[in-house]
């Protein structure tokens, strides 16, 4: 049977369509649900793969392989909305897993599960202030009871900021609790509004939540402070932009100076600062990490790929990751950009030494080899090399010192508030400060 691995927004949906949050959706949408005016939450492939499977049942499953139900695929038509040569399935499903979650599985219920004689539906994506729980202590008190929802979206199980969203609503609920007010917490993996704007998807997920006696109220803009308590979980949670990891990343021809210049960069920071630096270095990383790969397009993009997974997460724990491979094709770089700049802080330094003086250098004796056709598709010479468009430093070492290459990625760090890099972890806001919210 074929397997299908759904990605996050797709588990996002899987989540509150088995939760019976979308009824009278209850599998991903077919046209004719969507010609009704049903959210769209649609499972999207490629064309070819999508249209071969219909008439067949298919797994589907999550990304670490676990079985989540199946889809007989009754149809695919197209999917204008993710691009072209793009369809959706639809088909009957049967459901084995609802989710696979472990994070705050106290407040992620199902719509049976949840109380059905709740007055009004508070959701929001965002802590809220002071005045807002007051106004809510005195409307749950004459009104009935009341649910806070927190609207995570798809957020993954390590995302940080999704987990101080819940803990701040966790605290909001105790003081409306101490305010007398009946309260129930809930967690749904729907999207918070934008600008304004609520998604169809959360619009349903919350009118479904409210039935048929509730009313679903969203906070408007934010005024006032925010609870002390909550604004100490806020400021060790988002650290400040000093307190943020960040991701040194080397790009450029064997030879160019990556290693080199990430060495001095990496002594100038140990003097620096207090933070852990670690050095994904090309070379290093093949030994440990990569030993199996070849030099082929789809393993050098694996390799950068394993590089950007582990410098994201070092750039998580706020440290700083120098990393130092070839990394030759441009949308592979971009996507470690996006992995590790939904932690921290990520700095492309193309070091452009031109081939011919990387080739006169030829440290490891590479170059000589490729060109007697000893080594194929080698960067430069058989391989190709995409310079970055997206680079925050360029670097020629030709004619520089090392000390005044590093000095020109210093600079560069500094001219962008990256440095000094402040102390971490962060330590907790003194009490007794308040923060404003929209920080
Ligand atoms: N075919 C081919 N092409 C390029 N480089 C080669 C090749 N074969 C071996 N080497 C040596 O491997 C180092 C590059 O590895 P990387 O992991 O940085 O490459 S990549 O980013 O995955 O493309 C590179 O190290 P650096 O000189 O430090 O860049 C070379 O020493
Ligand atoms: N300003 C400079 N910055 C970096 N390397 C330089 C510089 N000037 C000369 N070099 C020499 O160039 C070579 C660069 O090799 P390396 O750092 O291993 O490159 P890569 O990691 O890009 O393959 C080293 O032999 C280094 O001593």
């Amino acid at each position: 049977m074929t397997a299908l691995t759904l990605g996050r927004d797709q588990l996002a949906a899987w989540e509150l369509l088995t939760g019976g949050w979308l009824l009278p959706l209850d599998g991903f949408a077919s046209p004719a649900e969507l010609a009704a005016g049903l959210p769209r939450v649609t499972l999207d492939l490629p064309a070819d793969v999508g249209t071969s499977l219909v008439g067949q049942t298919v797994e589907l499953r999550e990304p670490e392989g676990v079985r989540l139900g199946t889809m007989n695929v009754a149809g695919a038509a197209p999917a204008p909305w993710a691009g072209e040569g793009t369809v959706h399935l639809h088909g009957a499903q049967a459901v084995d897993v609802p989710a696979v979650r472990y994070d705050h599985q106290d407040l992620r219920v199902t719509r049976d599960g949840a109380p059905d004689d709740v007055a009004i539906v508070i959701p929001s994506g965002r802590p809220l202030t002071s005045v807002e729980l007051e106004g809510l202590v005195d409307r749950g008190r004459s009104r009935g009871s009341l649910a806070l929802v927190s609207l995570v979206g798809d957020a993954p199980a390590d995302d940080t900021a999704m987990h101080t969203l819940v803990r701040a609503h966790r605290l909001h609920a105790d003081r409306l609790r101490a305010g007398g007010v009946d309260v129930h917490h809930i967690v749904l993996p729907a999207p918070p509004p934008v600008d304004g704007e609520v998604p169809a998807v959360t619009a349903l997920a919350t009118s479904v939540l409210a039935g048929e006696h509730g009313r679903v109220e969203w906070p408007a803009a934010p005024v006032g402070e925010i609870d002390t308590d909550v604004a100490a979980l806020l400021a060790r949670r988002n650290p400040r932009p000093d307190g943020a990891g960040l991701t040194i990343f080397f790009t450029g021809l064997s030879g160019s100076g990556k290693s080199t210049v990430a060495g001095a960069v990496m002594a100038r920071l140990h003097a620096e600062t207090d933070r852990t630096v670690t050095l994904l270095d090309g070379d290093l990383v093949r030994q440990h990490l990569s030993s199996e790969l070849s030099f082929s397009r789809e393993h050098r993009d694996l390799n950068i790929t394993r590089i950007g997974f582990v410098a994201a997460e070092i750039t998580k724990h706020r440290g700083v990751a120098v990393c130092a491979p070839i990394a030759p094709y441009d949308a592979t770089r971009r996507a470690v950009r996006d992995m590790v700049e939904r932690h921290g802080q990520f700095v492309l330094v193309h070091v452009a030494t031109p081939l011919e003086v990387c080739e006169a250098r030829d440290r490891k004796g590479l170059y000589a080899r490729a060109r007697a056709g000893e080594i194929g598709s080698f960067t430069g010479i058989s391989d190709p090399y995409e310079v970055p468009g997206d680079a925050e430093l360029v670097l020629d070492t030709t004619d520089i010192s090392i000390a005044a290459a590093a000095e020109q990625v210093m600079a560069a760090l500094r001219d962008r508030g990256l440095l000094p890099l402040g102390a971490s972890p962060v330590a907790p806001a003194s009490s007794g400060k308040r923060q404003d919210s929209t920080a």
